[in-house]
């Protein structure tokens, strides 16, 4: 579904991606890992043209959407959570589902009546200023904000940094529930018991290189690989 070819992403004269080559297909969970710093948000922010690569290819269900403009990529399908939990301060929680409806005419659209029902701890906070929310209500609120564009595929950077335990629980199974639903994810985790636990396969990046690529059970049994690249 998406394919990143050899691709090279710079700000300004930092080359920070190096000929970072990655596939997810239709129906994955799959899990970007990587110290702070490693190029993660990078990589997302190439694939939705934030950062367009400078060489190599971005392959969107076989369109090349290489440095396409960032609204024209969500339009062709991909939502995008960034890292830093950005919501309409001043607009209430339903108001910034609601301006951002779209693509409606599919079998069960996401509309705000489905994001309370699949974020239920939003429903109360209907009218309240999103600015006022805590960071746990925060990220389920710019999660919902991503569906409400009916995505067919979610880029999540870094869903559950620094929130409670708790919290952490409930959007790793709500995240469980994208995937039951049809929608294919692209994670990137610093927490590698969160990634280990949802995805299909794994890709630790270092430097701004991808060092190893394999099956979550792979990972999973490669203590070696993970003390080398991970925290531990
Ligand atoms: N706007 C920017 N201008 C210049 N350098 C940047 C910019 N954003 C990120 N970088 C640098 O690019 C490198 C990769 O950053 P990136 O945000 O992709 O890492 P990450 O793996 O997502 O880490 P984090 O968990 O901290 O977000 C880092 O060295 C960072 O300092």
């Amino acid at each position: 579904m998406l394919e990143l070819k050899e691709i090279h992403t710079y700000y300004g004269l930092s080359h920070i991606l190096f000929g970072v080559s990655l596939y997810v297909a239709k129906g994955e969970i799959v899990s970007i890992l990587g110290r702070n710093g490693a190029g993660k948000s990078t990589i997302m922010k190439s694939v939705m043209g934030l950062t367009p690569p400078r060489a190599g290819s971005v392959i969107f269900q076989g369109d090349d959407i290489t440095g396409m403009k960032p609204h024209l990529v969500a339009r062709k399908g991909v939502g995008f959570v960034p890292d830093d939990r950005r919501v309409f301060a001043d607009l209430t929680v339903g108001e910034n589902l609601e301006i951002s409806e779209r693509n409606t005419e599919g079998q069960n659209p996401w509309n705000k009546k489905r994001a309370y029902d699949f974020f239920p701890p939003l429903r109360r906070l209907d009218n309240r200023k999103a600015g006022f929310l805590s960071g746990g209500e925060q990220q389920m609120l710019t999660i919902a904000r991503a569906l409400m564009t009916n995505p067919e595929f979610l880029l999540l950077d870094e869903p559950t940094e620094g929130l409670a335990p708790l919290i952490v629980a409930m959007l790793e199974e709500q995240i469980v529930a994208l995937k039951q639903s049809g929608l294919t994810v692209l994670l990137a985790e610093q927490n590698q018991r969160t990634a280990l636990k949802l995805s299909d396969r794994g890709y630790i990046i270092d430097n701004g290189a991808i060092k190893y690529h394999g099956s979550i059970e792979e990972l999973r049994a490669d203590e070696e690989i993970r003390r080398k690249y991970l925290l531990v």
